[in-house]
């Protein structure tokens, strides 16, 4: 049985509000992620500010969890109340994560969890004060997205251990690197990117404008 957690309870600070519902192409943002995997997978869980609970009419079958301060905080919250024996982790942030991306990363294998990510494609600096400090070896660098994919029973021990550490991470796989688990990855998508700062949403806006141009003259 497979769980998915969509994570639609942030504060959208960067953003300079909550993007989870902003329109994206006439739709909320956060909606895109739930068309997806609706009725694809065993058991969807979709995690919301606590004072959005009942902002959203959701179709049957998707369950409503209150979020956290943090996301790793909002995380625990939609994983307390997933059933399956594998949980599929995605940021609702990311509205153009292909559906192929949630069954690959499922998939575990001899992992106890697989990551979707992509390698670098820029020339990457460190920087301090305005001066570059030295230039980083990129030949192993990837750049972590969602879905990520894990055995719950282990998401749930990383996410419990970090939580009596008081140990913060942005990603859940960073949990698994801590505590000694095996993760492995699967090759993303550049087009999977994650709305952060409002020129992201301008953006997806074109991307999927175009995606609809080109679906009409192959038509
Ligand atoms: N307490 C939180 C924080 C984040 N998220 C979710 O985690 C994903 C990735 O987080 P991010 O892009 O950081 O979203 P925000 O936390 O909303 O943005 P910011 O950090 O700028 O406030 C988003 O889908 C967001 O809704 C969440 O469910 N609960
Ligand atoms: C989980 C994540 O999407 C992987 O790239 C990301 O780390 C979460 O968002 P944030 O920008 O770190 O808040």
């Amino acid at each position: 049985m497979i769980s998915v957690i969509l994570l639609s309870a942030g504060e959208g600070k960067r953003f300079g509000k909550k993007k989870q519902f902003v329109e994206l192409c006439g739709k909320p943002m956060y909606l895109y992620s739930l068309e997806k995997v609706i009725g694809r997978f065993d058991e969807v869980i979709l995690v919301l500010p606590e004072e959005d609970m009942d902002r959203v009419r959701l179709p049957a079958g998707v369950q409503k969890v209150k979020g956290g301060k943090e996301r790793q905080d909002s995380v625990l919250e939609g994983l307390l109340e997933a059933k399956g024996d594998v949980v599929i982790v995605h940021d609702c942030a990311r509205p153009l994560a292909d559906v192929e991306l949630f069954y690959k990363v499922s998939k575990l294998d001899a992992y106890h969890g697989k990551i979707t990510a992509v390698p670098v494609r820029d020339t990457l600096k460190e920087v301090a004060e305005g001066m570059v400090v030295k230039t980083i070896d990129r030949s192993n660098v990837w750049l972590s997205q969602t879905p990520q994919a894990f055995d719950r029973r282990v998401l749930l021990e990383c996410h419990f251990r970090a939580r009596n550490e008081g140990f913060y991470a942005t990603d859940d796989a960073t949990l698994l690197e801590r505590y000694g688990y095996r993760v492995g990855v699967v090759e993303g998508s550049p087009w999977n990117f994650k709305i952060t700062y409002p020129e992201d949403l301008l953006l997806a806006e074109k991307l999927l404008e175009s995606m609809k141009i080109g679906t009409k003259e192959s038509s």
